[in-house]
């Protein structure tokens, strides 16, 4: 029996690792290893030994990079020599914008102008979709541990990837308070990242465009009633509008924070209580505006045997998606609820910066 890991296996252990502040090996298309760190989980003994390096480089996204004024040579990254005289707070402040006004003193930092950036790429990609700062140090590396995760450039995708494939692993009836008719699907990626959920009310019929809303998590507007968002009341009015027309399917995809994650949400929030929009906090973290990968939703209506949808959304990108991905959207049905003078300049930004629809 072979139990050696494939590259799924191994992605998944990269973003484990990252997260636990173990390094990762990324080799480059000449064969050559590195080291890569996540600055988010860098132990000080760690950094101590990558100062000894002189060929240590860290790596920040270009929309980081603009706030820090370092010239982003490689186009969408900026690397530059990881700094020597720096503690470890002001190496995490280097990534952190919530750390900006405690350490407003940086630099100057020579930015390297070199090809060889495709391991800093790949790290960052792995970085992001281990949901930390996309953040890394990366250093050339003599011989690696066995134990140490291996990875090739070309098996971290840096954009979308493979296309999501998921499968369902249990499904149960829950009568809801908008409908007895409820059931709760649960559905696996064999990527081993977040599993995502199909709420299915009555049994739709698959012949004629499906009432969907594609929802993604936001455990401050679902959960504990935030008032900075509409998530909350658009789920809840989403669930309704199905229970009322008797048959519906709500996906809930554990895309926290448009793909960011939890933890980088509450960054960005305290971004925008310094005064930034939900876009511009997010570039100051370094993401792009939405990290989301809307072709899960896809995936999971194709597996529930769901071709045709009347879509519950404002966001024309979720449209395009889903077209994109082989689904016909009959109708766009727009959602508008929860709108409260807390969230009039979170939907506004939206509307201006995202091209949502009223
Ligand atoms: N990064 C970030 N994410 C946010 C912020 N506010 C809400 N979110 C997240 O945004 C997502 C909400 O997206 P959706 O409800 O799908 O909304 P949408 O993309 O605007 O599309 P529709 O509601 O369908 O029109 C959730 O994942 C929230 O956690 C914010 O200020 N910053
Ligand atoms: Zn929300």
């Amino acid at each position: 029996m072979d139990f050696a890991p494939n590259v799924t296996t191994r992605l998944a252990r990269a973003r484990t690792d990252l997260r636990v502040g173990q390094p990762v090996a990324v080799v480059d298309e000449a064969g050559k290893p590195s080291l890569v760190f996540a600055v988010e989980t860098l132990a000080g003994d760690h950094l101590a030994d990558l100062q000894d390096q002189p060929e240590a480089q860290l790596a920040l996204t270009a929309h980081r990079a603009e706030t820090l004024k370092l010239r982003a040579y490689d186009g969408d990254m900026a690397r530059v020599r990881l700094p020597r005289d720096l503690g470890l707070e002001q190496v995490m402040a280097l990534a952190d914008p919530s750390l900006d006004l405690r350490h407003p003193m940086k630099g100057p930092f020579p930015s390297i102008r070199d090809d060889a950036a495709s391991v800093a790429r790949a790290g960052i990609a792995l970085a992001k979709s281990a949901h930390l700062l996309p953040a890394v140090v990366a250093v050339p590396a003599g011989t690696l541990d066995a134990s140490v995760t291996r990875l090739h450039v070309s098996d971290i995708p840096t954009g979308l990837g493979d296309a999501p494939h998921l499968l369902q692993v249990a499904g149960a009836r829950v009568p809801l308070a908008v409908s007895d008719a409820g059931r709760c699907l649960v559905f696996r990626p064999e990527t081993g990242g977040e599993e995502h959920y199909a709420v299915e009310i009555g049994r739709p019929e698959r012949a004629a465009p499906v009432l969907v809303r594609l929802h993604s998590a936001c455990f401050t507007g679902d959960v504990i009633g935030s008032q900075k968002c509409d998530c909350g009341p658009q789920l809840h009015a989403a669930l309704h509008q199905m229970g009322e027309e008797g048959t519906g399917v709500l996906l809930y995809l554990n895309q926290e924070g448009r793909g960011i994650g939890l933890a980088n949400k509450m960054r960005a929030y305290a971004l925008q209580d310094q005064g930034f929009d939900t876009v511009e906090a997010n570039h100051r973290l370094g993401f792009e505006d939405d990290e989301r990968d809307f072709r899960i939703g896809a995936a999971i209506l194709k597996e529930m045997g769901i071709r045709t949808v009347r879509l519950l959304t404002n966001n024309p990108a979720k449209i395009a998606m889903m077209e994109g991905q082989g689904i016909t959207v009959a109708e766009r049905v727009p959602l508008h609820a929860g709108e409260t003078p807390q969230n009039r300049d979170y939907l506004a930004t939206k509307a201006a910066k995202s091209g949502h629809l009223r």
